[in-house]
């Protein structure tokens, strides 16, 4: 088992998510509060209320996380691959699988991911969610201090499922557009390669990119339907689950309330996975 893909899957995740996560805090902010007009407006009162570091709170675990899900997200990906079509990752420059293989091993390394992510996700959605400012002195304390105090805080009130609180929809999420992610990828890569040829840093960049937004655009409905799960426990609207939380989000707020956050996870998808796939593909390389 190529155990090189899950070392280059790490190393790639955290680079990008170190690029994508003030987006990424104004994302979960928009699709769960509602006292931002739009993403202008939360960016500026994040910075006055909670400075630079409210961009970034919750980021910590993510960074140690993101070891687990991206190589788990990558290993799985390219070793189902290799399952399926007996070929490595370097002979598959030569040939392109069928897409249906590239799709298959893709929703395979988003389903085991998803539930690797889980508890993680959901962690990094509660503390992002904290609106309390560190920098000023007065203001009451947060609920959750930390990673750590939150994951044994929500063990404690909600118990271990509560770690697991939206995690199918997580997987609802990740698996379909997970497959999307690779199929772009490698079809883009192929697509602008001379046959025989190693993609150029350029191609992977924009190959990475593209395969980064379409993968977002069609996982934004299930990525609120995710986090105003994952936020159900902290506040007294809880929803009784899936159904129930698609159907009252949609009687409250209509349709575009699924497609809160749409704009900004397309904003952030292009540089994250362009890095992401950049680091990716070097390392492996480099490796030989
Ligand atoms: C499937 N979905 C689009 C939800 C996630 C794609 C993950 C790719 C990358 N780690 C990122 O954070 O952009």
């Amino acid at each position: 088992m190529p155990v090189e893909e899950f070392v280059a899957g790490w190393i790639s995740g955290a680079l990008g998510l170190v690029m994508g996560y003030p987006f990424d805090t104004v994302k979960v902010r928009l699709q769960t509060q509602n006292a931002y007009r739009g993403i202008v407006d939360c960016m500026v009162k994040i910075y006055r209320h909670e400075s630079i570091l409210g961009f970034f709170k919750g980021m910590s675990f993510p960074i140690a996380s993101i070891a687990v899900v991206n190589s788990v997200l990558f290993g799985v990906y390219s070793n189902t691959l290799q399952v399926l079509t007996a070929t490595s990752h370097q002979d598959r420059r030569a040939q392109l699988p069928s897409y249906t293989c590239i799709f298959l091993a893709g929703c395979t390394g988003g389903f085991v991911q998803a539930y690797a992510l889980a508890p993680f996700d959901l962690i990094k959605v509660r503390l992002q969610n904290q609106t309390e400012s560190r920098v000023r002195l007065g203001s009451p304390p947060p609920r959750y201090r930390g990673p750590v105090h939150c994951a044994a805080t929500i063990l404690r009130e909600e118990g271990p499922r509560g770690l697991f609180r939206g995690s199918g929809a997580l997987m609802l999420r990740d698996t379909p557009t997970l497959g999307l992610y690779f199929i772009t990828y490698e079809g883009l890569c192929y697509q602008y390669t001379p046959t025989g040829q190693q993609p150029s840093s350029t191609t992977v960049l924009v190959a990475g990119g593209f395969a980064g937004i379409a993968s977002w655009v069609t996982a934004t409905p299930f990525d609120v339907v995710k986090a105003r799960l994952q936020m159900g426990g902290v506040q007294q609207r809880a929803y009784a689950g899936m159904r129930d939380c698609i159907v009252t989000s949609f009687r409250r707020e209509g349709l575009a309330v699924f497609f809160r956050g749409f704009t900004i996870n397309s904003a952030r998808a292009f540089p994250v996975n362009a890095v992401t796939f950049l680091s990716y593909e070097s390392l492996l390389r480099m490796w030989g």
